[in-house]
């Protein structure tokens, strides 16, 4: 069973992610592809510099990470120009993954995938399981960890489609508000319904 893992931004998919792993299943990263794409000079990187100028790359090589987000999650046709340079390159690089792993034997794959609904990839997957998380939580993990004002992270979580919406378009739904333990119980529950454990 391929099982896409998705969610809201800092919804807890990494965090699920890491429990699926630690039970042994294999993990496809979008975000992780996200950043291999971008390594200093590639192709990728070389169109996301011409499109959005230099101060889209640091003086090493590597991409301004910083730059490019004030620029495309506050300006929607910026997002959708890096979408339409980045996402090819990104959704070929998860497929060849996740063949790799079936063909190595593994019974079960897991792409843990940001974007899943936003970009329609659900034909990538046999079972979406959706991580959810109340807004007022969301935003407040969100602020901690990307050390972000109200005003930034609020415009990150409106890049993206409501949480209601996904939680209709899921096969499984687990709620991230408690605690860890509390999630891992949700997700051991999830997966064996579906014969994965
Ligand atoms: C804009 C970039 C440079 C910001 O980098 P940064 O290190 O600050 O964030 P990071 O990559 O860790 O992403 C954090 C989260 O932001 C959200 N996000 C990222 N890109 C997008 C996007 N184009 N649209 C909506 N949400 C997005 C996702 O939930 C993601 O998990 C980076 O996110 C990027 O290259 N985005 C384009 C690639 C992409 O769409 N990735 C998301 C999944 S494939
Ligand atoms: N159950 C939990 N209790 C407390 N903190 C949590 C819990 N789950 C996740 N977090 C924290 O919330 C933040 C967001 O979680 P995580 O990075 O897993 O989200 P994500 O959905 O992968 O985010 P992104 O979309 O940005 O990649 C992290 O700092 C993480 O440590």
């Amino acid at each position: 069973m391929i099982i896409g893992l998705t969610g809201s931004i800092a919804s807890g998919k990494s965090t699920v992610a890491t429990m699926m792993k630690n039970l042994q299943l294999p993990i496809v990263d979008a975000d992780q592809v996200a950043r291999d794409v971008v390594k200093p000079n590639s192709p990728t990187l070389q169109k996301i510099v011409a499109t959005f100028g230099d101060e889209a790359l640091h003086s090493d090589g590597t991409m301004n990470r910083e730059y490019v987000g004030q620029l495309i999650f506050h300006e929607p046709a910026k997002r959708q120009q890096l979408n339409d340079i980045i996402h090819p390159a990104i959704r070929q690089e998860m497929l060849r993954q996740r063949d790799e792993y079936v063909t190595n034997g593994n019974q079960h794959v897991v792409m843990d995938i940001p974007l899943l609904f936003e970009s329609q990839l659900q034909h990538f997957v046999d079972k979406i399981l959706v991580v959810s998380i109340k807004e007022d939580v969301q935003l407040s993990r969100l602020m901690e960890r990307n050390q972000l004002s109200k005003e930034d992270a609020l415009a990150r979580m409106r890049s993206q489609l409501p949480m209601s919406v996904k939680e209709k378009g899921a096969h499984g739904v687990i709620y991230n508000n408690g605690d860890e333990e509390t999630t891992l119980k949700q997700l051991k529950r999830l997966l064996k319904e579906w014969h994965v454990l």
